[in-house]
């Protein structure tokens, strides 16, 4: 098993809200004993104290890891997120202090996709009302404003992971796909590229958000693109809470210009299951309600939980970088003869020869080179014959080299 510089049964190991079993799972069989594990997510202060203790964290939608968070956060090593969203933490904050972020890109696509193609039958049939109607003591049978979604146009606006997926269930009931993106994407199935985001609105029937949560995105969908809707077509959101006007959203429905909406994901969310939850939504039948669970199937969580926990040990044990979302990418080999010294730096002119000399000046032999840069920060790998107090010493040079953002040895 590969070792640290740090023992690694001292390696803190912090996990909030729930991540899978698995993830736990991972880290022990890799040797990591010291995990502090939470099924909620922390309050900013306790977040803050817990944080300067710990060498990797994980955490999913709802942590919010700032700039503020991240300046307490002096042992980090590594950051996980065990979602696909990785727009709760400071991607810049977390790279200029030397910490890269790890998310899981796929593992729930499936998910959301398939809850996204029940929440539009069900909205396209008014169920959500007759659901509420029933459990009141009504019974409303009419076919009046139900339809079947054969035929029907879906836009899909964010063309991406979720939104390609939704596309292919959505034609495989005999649904029309339409998209929009920001960047030109091949379009899969039938589905077509619309002639932007009005033209979508105008022509969809169901609209589905598929976009991350970035400046841009934000009040994407306002007071004014509901008004572009048809009347009587429906929106889901399973995207980010932002993308979204609420109060927009709410008036839209009240009017009765929306026939329906499904809405996963909230401006602002509950912390964690026993906290309140508060919508300008709740009490509206014909809108479903979900608590952010587009990505919370078993299936989906077993393997984020998997994912993200093998790409954390994979960095403390190796220093691979691969798929971190902030950072230059390494894949390395293993170093079984070899100690592996790590080194991350501000990319700054004349930093790769003072690297260089501390080895030279060492006179120990370089088995193996990697570097990669970013315009912000760089990354130099060293593979190196030498005795493991030789390795202690080269780390401490390194170190001390001006422009260090973080240094370590691997056995
Ligand atoms: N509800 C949940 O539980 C859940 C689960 C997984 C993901 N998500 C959210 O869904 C988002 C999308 O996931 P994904 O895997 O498909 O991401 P992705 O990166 O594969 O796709 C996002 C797409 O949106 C496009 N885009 C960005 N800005 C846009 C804009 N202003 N207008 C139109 N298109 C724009 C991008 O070009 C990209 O094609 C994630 O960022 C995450 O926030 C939510
Ligand atoms: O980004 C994601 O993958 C989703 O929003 C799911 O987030 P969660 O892990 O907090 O459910």
């Amino acid at each position: 098993m590969a070792t640290t510089s740090f023992p690694k049964s001292d390696i803190r190991v912090l996990l909030l809200e729930g991540v899978s079993a698995n993830a736990v799972e991972t880290f022990r069989a890799a040797g990591y004993e010291s995990i502090d594990y939470h099924t909620k997510s922390l309050p900013d202060d306790e977040l803050k104290q817990r944080i300067a203790e710990a060498h990797i964290i994980g955490i999913r939608s709802r942590t919010q890891l700032s700039a503020d968070v991240l300046a307490h956060a002096r042992r980090l090593i590594a950051i996980g997120c065990f979602c696909i969203g990785t727009n709760q933490v400071d991607l810049a904050a977390a790279q200029a202090a030397g910490i890269p972020v790890f998310n899981a890109p796929y593992s729930n696509t499936r998910s959301v996709a398939e809850l996204v193609l029940a929440e539009a039958i069900m909205l396209m049939r008014r169920i959500p009302e007759k659901n509420a109607q029933c459990h009141r003591g009504g019974w409303s049978k009419s076919a009046a404003g139900s339809f079947e979604v054969r035929d029907k146009v879906l836009g899909v606006v964010g063309y991406g992971h979720i939104g390609t997926q939704i596309g292919l269930l959505a034609e495989a009931v005999g649904m029309r796909v339409i998209f929009h993106d920001v960047i030109t994407k091949l379009a899969l199935g039938n589905a077509r590229p619309s002639d932007g985001l009005d033209d979508l609105l105008e022509r969809a029937d169901i609209v589905t958000l598929h976009v991350p949560e970035t400046p841009q995105t934000r009040d994407l969908i306002g007071a004014e693109q509901l008004a572009r809707m048809r009347k009587g077509s429906v929106l889901i959101n399973a995207s980010r809470g932002t993308v979204v006007d609420i109060d927009a959203l709410a008036e839209a429905l009240r009017s009765g210009h929306l026939a329906g909406a499904a809405i996963d994901v909230f401006p602002v969310e509950p912390q964690g299951n026993d906290d309140p939850f508060v919508s300008p939504l709740a009490g509206m039948d014909n809108v479903i309600l979900t608590p952010h669970v587009g990505g919370s199937t078993l299936e989906a969580q077993d393997n984020i939980g998997r994912e993200v926990a093998a790409k954390l040990v994979r960095y403390s044990d190796n220093g691979s970088t691969l798929s971190a979302v902030n950072f230059p990418e390494v894949n390395l080999p293993e170093h079984p003869s070899s100690r592996r010294l790590l080194h991350i730096h501000r990319n700054q002119p004349g930093i790769l020869s003072q690297i260089n000399d501390v080895f030279s000046k060492a006179g120990v032999n370089i088995d193996g080179q990697y570097l990669q840069t970013n315009p912000t920060i760089g990354y130099v790998v060293v593979d190196v014959s030498a005795t493991r107090e030789q390795a202690d010493q080269l780390k401490v040079a390194l170190a001390a080299i001006p422009g260090t953002l973080r240094c370590r040895a691997l056995y």
